[in-house]
């Protein structure tokens, strides 16, 4: 009906409205209303982004719980000036591109959604100290495919080990990664560092390649406790640790001040999305046909699965569609891949519930 000129014969026909004014409920609703992106949430504030201001908002009683959270375009009115003690009222939430759930635990029965409208999940990896586990990795890659964002393997401290044996893992998944090593310091170097930025330095080879694939991205940042995402995030922005009060100053251990995630401006465009005592997510409500789908070479085999067809079971037509060569030669591996992921599901890393802080 758009460009629909109403006329006084209109309203007749609609007998027992005496009020020529529209209801409520009829009126486009807040049509003054800005839209900014957010980057944090603090109990029940949120931290908006609009046009280079930092707004602090509150849902608005009409939104009831809906949940609003990082990443998030939202409408707003009322003060967006940002000025201090101001509070604007977030009205709406536009529709997602994306959203990232975390699992359900002991302390929380629901899946909630972390993070929207990311690009990409940086699964942030050690190469030792700790040492790297598979299953995490393939949980967030589940995730990831299942939230549609691009995957990324973050390979860290390679200059403890080197990351060919590791990767093997994941050469049939091709799964793009980057590799950082931390730089020897002298002792030098090492005080003026500390002198001139307050936590424990590090200098890091392959952060190019790394700032190569985050340009322009919502990219969110996952791993373990200790596996130098805060140094990644330290390196990539140069004041996240102002912002996010993440390292302490003294020990350089971290220290979160929050258990949800902030995102973080890269200084040549893009955004990380830090996520601090987040190291599951959801996979339960995962479709195996979902994680199929990002294998373009045995998803034509599954034409003669079974109704249903788990893809890891005896009648999977998978297997055969493989033995004759239908994924080519690196089918069986290809094969074995998918199901270490679809099997993924199911059985959650045993730290990760032990680690949320
Ligand atoms: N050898 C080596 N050590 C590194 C490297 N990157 C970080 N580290 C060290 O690993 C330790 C943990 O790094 P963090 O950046 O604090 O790790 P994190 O993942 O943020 O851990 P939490 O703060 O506990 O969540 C620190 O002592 C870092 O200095 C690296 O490339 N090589
Ligand atoms: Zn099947």
């Amino acid at each position: 009906m758009a460009g629909r000129n109403w006329s006084e014969a209109d309203v007749r026909v609609r007998p027992g409205r005496r009020n020529s004014r529209p209801r409520t409920k009829d009126r486009p609703k807040h049509e003054d209303a800005v839209v900014g992106m957010v980057i944090g949430v603090d109990r029940g504030r949120w931290s908006v982004l609009l046009d280079g201001r930092r707004i602090t908002a509150m849902r608005a009683r009409e939104l009831s719980r809906t949940p609003v959270v990082v990443g998030d375009r939202v409408a707003l009115v009322g003060d967006t000036s940002g000025d201090a003690g101001t509070l604007a009222r977030i009205v709406r939430v536009e529709e997602r591109t994306s959203v990232l759930r975390r699992t359900a635990d002991d302390t929380d029965p629901y899946e909630r959604v972390i993070v929207a409208n990311a690009d990409q999940l940086v699964m942030v990896t050690a190469l030792a100290n700790p040492e790297p586990r598979t299953g995490l990795i393939d949980r967030c890659l589940v995730a990831a495919y299942d939230a549609g964002l691009d995957p990324l393997l973050a390979l860290t401290k390679a200059d403890l080990v080197d990351p060919a044996a590791f990767l093997a893992n994941y050469a049939a998944l091709d799964v793009p990664y980057t590799v950082t090593s931390a730089q020897e310091l002298s002792d030098d170097q090492r005080e003026e560092l500390i002198a001139s930025s307050g936590r424990m330095p590090r200098r890091l080879d392959g952060l190019d390649e790394l700032r190569e694939r985050l340009a322009g991205r919502v990219s969110v940042l996952v791993g373990h406790s200790g596996v130098g995402k805060s140094t990644l995030v330290n390196a990539l922005v140069p004041d996240a640790a102002r912002t996010t009060g993440h390292v302490n100053d003294v020990t350089g251990r971290g220290r979160h001040t929050s258990t949800s995630a902030v995102a973080l401006e890269l200084p040549g465009g893009g955004w990380v999305i830090d996520t601090p005592g987040i190291r599951s997510f959801g996979l339960a409500h995962v479709d195996p046909t979902t994680i199929v789908e990002h294998f373009p070479d045995l998803a034509p085999g599954t034409v003669n699965c079974p109704r249903g067809c788990t893809h890891d079971e005896p009648d999977c037509a998978l297997d055969t569609f493989v033995a004759e060569g239908g994924a080519g030669e690196s089918g069986q591996q290809r094969l074995e891949s998918l199901r270490r992921l679809l099997r993924s599901r199911d059985v959650p890393d045993k730290d990760e519930h032990m680690e949320r802080r």
